[in-house]
């Protein structure tokens, strides 16, 4: 490597550390811990082999061991059972697989996890981010509907925090995030596809979109404002009304996903796309980034504590838990029937 790139390089991981990063400071702050702190939960507990990761830095190490890297060596960081994370050591480019059967929905140990393994991943200094499932025909059916139904209000109060910050960690993520969506994406899937610089879905019947209002609920304002900062405000008012689930085609059209290829090509698309992203300057791509989506982000970190409460009085109310209980049992019956 020439002295002039070296000293590019040098300076962009420098802009890089240096970057204040007004999200992760932000969230420190306030949850400090939160890999740390065993979570005692419904099921189990999350903490083990999310330590166990926390022992290895592998952008970190990675690059110190560039000499004898080889090229596109794939460095597995293991796997906890929920997430399989690996980091491709020549590039700095994380992908994490969401692999929580049946369909990848988002439980208090699931957005825990996700978060944990976003810290870790920029703290190691990670460039780019792939975020995936490896569930076939499923990207992710979005809130776990049981942690709203019927719900113990602590863990409810808990769960809704765990998945505000899990949002304002990728939205606002210093890595380049790619949505690799290669099967169902509804609500909270749909969410998490939208946090992400560019998404690429598979052709096929599948869909996507924020479904809530047809679950009888009402997506919060910063689910709305995600929307309306990918697909614009008319289109948004009538996605979020109808509770609209786009196919592929559909989503393409009005930019809520940026590619639609077969399935068997989202791979190598997000591998391309990804490359084309990786040129540009880290500082300056993430500090546009910002610019764009910071009002956003303020506009919840300003008011966490409100939105949580307004949450848990909104989703208890006898009505609403009548709605998630019908809705269960539909899903339910229609998995029975197939
Ligand atoms: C103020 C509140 C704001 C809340 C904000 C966000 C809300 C959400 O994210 S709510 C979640 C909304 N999600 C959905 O509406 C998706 C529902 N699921 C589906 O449409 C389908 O499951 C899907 C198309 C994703 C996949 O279809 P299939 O592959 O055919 O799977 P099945 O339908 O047979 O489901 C298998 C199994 O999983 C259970 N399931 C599905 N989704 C959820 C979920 N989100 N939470 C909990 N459980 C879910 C489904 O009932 C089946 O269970 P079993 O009957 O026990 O097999």
């Amino acid at each position: 490597m020439s002295m002039a790139s070296k000293s590019m390089l040098n300076a962009q991981a420098l802009a890089r550390s240096r970057l204040s990063y007004r999200c992760y400071n932000h969230l420190s702050k306030i949850h400090v811990g939160l890999g740390s702190t065993p979570y005692s939960t419904k099921n189990s507990k999350v903490t083990a082999s999310h330590q166990a990761h926390s022992l290895l830095s592998p952008c970190k190490l990675l690059s110190q061991q560039k000499a004898t890297a080889r090229k596109f060596s794939q460095r597995s960081l293991g796997q906890d059972n929920l997430l399989d994370v690996s980091v491709d050591s020549s590039s700095g480019v994380a992908t994490l697989k969401m692999q929580k059967p049946p369909v990848n929905s988002f439980s208090l140990e699931f957005l825990t996890s996700l978060c944990i393994n976003l810290d870790k991943l920029h703290s190691d200094g990670c460039r780019g981010l792939v975020i995936g499932s490896s569930l076939p025909k499923i990207f992710s059916a979005g809130l776990e509907i049981t942690e709203m139904y019927q719900p113990d209000e602590a863990r409810l109060r808990e769960f809704w925090r765990t998945l505000q910050e899990f949002w304002i960690k990728l939205y606002g993520s210093q890595m380049i995030t790619i949505a690799a969506i290669t099967g169902h994406s509804p609500a909270g899937g749909c969410l998490v596809s939208m946090c992400c610089d560019h998404r690429v879905m598979a052709d096929g019947k599948l869909t996507i979109g924020l479904n809530e209002t047809l679950l009888g609920i009402v997506a919060p304002r910063w689910f709305s404002d995600t929307l309306i900062n990918t697909v614009g405000h008319r289109e948004a008012e009538r996605a979020l009304q109808l509770g609209k689930l786009y196919s592929p085609q559909e989503a393409v059209a009005v930019g809520l996903v940026d590619q639609v290829v077969p399935l068997e090509s989202v791979a190598a698309t997000v591998e391309s796309t990804m490359a084309q992203w990786l040129k540009i300057p880290s500082h300056a791509r993430h500090l546009s980034k910002l610019q764009l989506r910071q009002p956003t982000l303020d506009r919840l970190l300003h008011t966490r504590q409100e939105d949580i409460d307004n949450f848990v009085s909104f989703i208890t109310k006898e009505s609403i838990q009548k709605s998630l209980g019908m809705y269960l049992a539909a899903l339910k019956q229609r998995s029975k029937a197939k």
